[in-house]
């Protein structure tokens, strides 16, 4: 996969080179291009904004300069490539759309500031018949759209085959069975008084497994009880409603 981030501030994107990622794309499993849209200007002071029409607060991203980047970064014609425009306004980014993301061949990120970027960028690009994703990573107000892409582009990476030391990892994602995962241990057995439950500690994995589901029902049930609501009639079994 190839991703391309367009953006006024690249050092923000820095985090990708680190590592998991970081390891992923020396590894070529991952390739990642980080512009500087301010490239695209043409003007002294590199201006990338304007007044907006109608008025209303704040400024918005002019249209020319953000059509001659994506005319460069993801020219018309027949490429697979999906352009992602976060935004406050967006549909929920989930682990489904992660999913979905990570069986493209490209995916290119408009990161915008300001108030956002003028409607007829995505109006022009979605005539030159690019996908474009209108998406937001959750319910509270960014400054740009820089973290999101950072939140998208790691829930996606990690999985591309091979980046995850462990593929099961990413198969038992929290959400994978539609549950929150329930709570984690290690060594030693007693830290400050507070003992690893003796379930873990034994060898019966059923038991274990079953001490695994209620945990997580539990907690699925006490914070996100719409995760449960949205779960299809068969997925809970006897047992799991007795929880
Ligand atoms: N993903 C994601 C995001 C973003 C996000 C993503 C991209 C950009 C680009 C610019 N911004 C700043 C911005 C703030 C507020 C508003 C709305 N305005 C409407 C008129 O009244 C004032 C407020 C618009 C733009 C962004 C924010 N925020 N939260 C998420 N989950």
């Amino acid at each position: 996969m190839r991703i391309d981030v367009v953006t006024i501030f690249p050092a923000y994107l820095d985090p990708l080179r680190e590592a998991l990622l970081g390891r992923a794309v020396e590894r070529g499993l991952l390739e990642i291009a980080v512009h500087d849209l301010r490239r695209w200007t043409h003007d002294v002071h590199q201006a990338v904004d304007d007044a907006p029409y109608g008025g209303g607060p704040g400024m918005v991203m002019r249209p020319q300069v953000w059509g001659e980047a994506l005319d460069e970064v993801l020219p018309a014609g027949p490429q697979p490539a999906r352009l992602v425009v976060p935004t406050p306004a967006g549909r929920p980014f989930t682990q489904t759309t992660a999913r979905a993301w990570a069986d493209e061949q490209r995916l290119v990120f408009a990161c915008g500031r300001y108030e956002g970027i003028d409607e007829r960028v995505l109006l022009d690009a979605r005539a030159r018949g690019i996908e474009v994703d209108e998406v937001s990573i959750g319910d509270y107000v960014l400054v740009g759209g820089e973290v999101a892409v950072l939140v998208m582009v790691e829930a996606v990476a990690r999985l591309l085959p091979g980046v995850l030391g462990n593929p099961r990892s990413a198969a038992e994602d929290s959400f994978s069975d539609g549950l929150l995962e329930g709570p984690s241990y290690t060594r030693p057995e007693t830290w400050r008084e507070l003992a690893v439950p003796d379930v873990l500690r034994g060898g019966n994995h059923a038991a274990i497994a079953r001490w695994r589901r209620d945990r997580a029902l539990e907690r699925t049930r006490d914070r996100r009880p719409d995760l449960l609501d949205a779960l299809p009639p068969d997925a809970l079994d006897a047992a799991d409603r007795a929880v």
